[in-house]
């Protein structure tokens, strides 16, 4: 709960802090990767510090945290803490870290503030940034409690290398050692940690794509990203019989329980954590009505067409509608729109694409009728969504 004695002075300080974001985050990352160089070696992703997205998202979760907290001193986002929690659980975050980040960036928040700041200021920031990781550490320790081991990284083999539409590829794995496995749930992600050429280990996150519940094999579909750091490395330098670290499964855009319909639309690589959502329901001779709505620039493009189209098959209640931004007979062209498309009133929505895409569907299911709240969306590297939405 934030303090009576620091909610106004929150409220007055928040304009100027969120308009010098932009200066503190850049300071105090300099600040903290120059004492603590390790935490760039398999932690922070050098290419989002690089392109300044760490940056912005940090900024944006502090903005949206605080922002929340003037609004409602009572109660903390949920929603956007359990989704940083889910990331950070995947790359191994522990305790420890929160106190090195809380030194950096308070001496940079003082650099930055140099002609604003005074003791109540400090004290204020100090105690929103206390209760946002304070909750962050909670929800973390939570999620290592229900694993099935207790290691951040697990050796898992390569067994398959495959093509999967153009420019991606899906990488099936088995455990390379006898930790045991935490079974997944669909939607779920993995962290997967490989070396660069240069000798620095960095991860990224990719959603299983299939067969979640296995505590055998591991499946995931990514695309090349020629200008990333990892997906290169995965697709050209991994082949089988290589040995990668995967982290245990997180993520909380997952498909709920129940027999109510299903929306799931995606677009690109964003069809991976739907394709596994779609193989669990056919497994599981699912009877709900699912509707799958899907853009890609090509039919070529489409990563997982033959699992995904197969498993829609499987499922009775199933059906398929795709946009193709290369025209193509029988098919809707350009990008996705739900103008046309009756979305079940009570339909769970599943959204997953690049974030233009995402915002776009978003506020085409909510003018349509869904509830908000149950449209889902899964956001893939820094929650760049909620540093734009502020
Ligand atoms: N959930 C997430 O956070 C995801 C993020 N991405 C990000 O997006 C990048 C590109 O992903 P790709 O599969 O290469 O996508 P892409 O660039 O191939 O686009 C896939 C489809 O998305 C649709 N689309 C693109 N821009 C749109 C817009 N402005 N409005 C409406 N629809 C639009 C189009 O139908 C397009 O064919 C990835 O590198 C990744 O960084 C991708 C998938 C999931």
């Amino acid at each position: 709960m934030l303090s009576e004695k620091s909610r106004p002075i929150i409220e007055a300080t928040l304009p100027l802090v969120g308009e010098r974001l932009g200066s503190i985050t850049p300071n105090f990352y300099n600040r903290m990767f120059t004492a603590h160089p390790e935490l760039l070696d398999g932690l922070f992703s050098r290419a989002n510090q690089r392109n300044g997205e760490q940056q912005k998202a940090l900024a944006g979760s502090i903005a949206a945290f605080a922002s929340h907290l003037v609004a409602n001193p009572d109660t903390v986002p949920e929603q956007v803490l359990s989704r940083i929690a889910h990331k950070h659980a995947s790359l191994g975050i522990t305790e420890d870290q929160y106190q090195i980040v809380y030194k950096y960036l308070f001496e940079a928040i003082a650099e930055e503030l140099a002609d604003v700041i005074t003791a109540e200021i400090a004290e204020a920031w100090t105690e929103v940034y206390w209760l946002m990781a304070d909750a962050l550490i909670k929800i973390e320790k939570g999620l290592y409690a229900r694993q099935a081991n207790d290691k951040m990284w697990t050796p898992w083999k390569v067994v398959e290398k495959k093509p999967a539409g153009i420019g991606c590829v899906t990488f099936v794995l088995e455990p390379a050692d006898d930790t045991p496995v935490t079974v997944a749930v669909p939607g779920q992600f993995v962290s997967v940690k490989v070396t660069l050429p240069d000798g620095l280990r960095q991860c990224r996150q990719y959603s299983l794509s299939a067969d979640v519940d296995s505590t055998t094999r591991r499946v995931f579909t990514t695309k090349r990203d020629d200008g990333g750091e990892v997906s290169p490395v995965l697709h050209n330098n991994v082949q089988v019989g290589d040995v990668l670290e995967l982290s245990n499964p997180y993520g909380d855009v997952t498909l709920e329980d129940g027999d109510g319909p299903l929306v799931f639309a995606t677009a690109g690589i964003g069809c991976t954590p739907s394709a596994s959502a779609l193989r669990s329901l056919a497994d599981n001779g699912s009877d709900r009505e699912v509707m799958v709505l899907h853009a890609e620039k090509s039919l070529e493009a489409w990563a997982l067409r033959e699992q995904m189209t197969e498993d829609i098959e499987r499922l009775d209640g199933a059906n398929l509608q795709l946009w193709l931004e290369e025209p193509t007979d029988g098919y809707n062209s350009g990008f996705m729109s739900l103008q046309d498309i009756e979305l079940p009133a009570d339909a769970s929505v599943y959204v997953c694409g690049p974030l233009p895409f995402m915002k776009s569907i978003r506020s085409q299911a909510i003018a349509a009728g869904i509830p908000a709240t149950k449209v889902h969306y899964e956001v893939f590297g820094p929650d760049l969504w909620l540093a734009s939405a502020n």
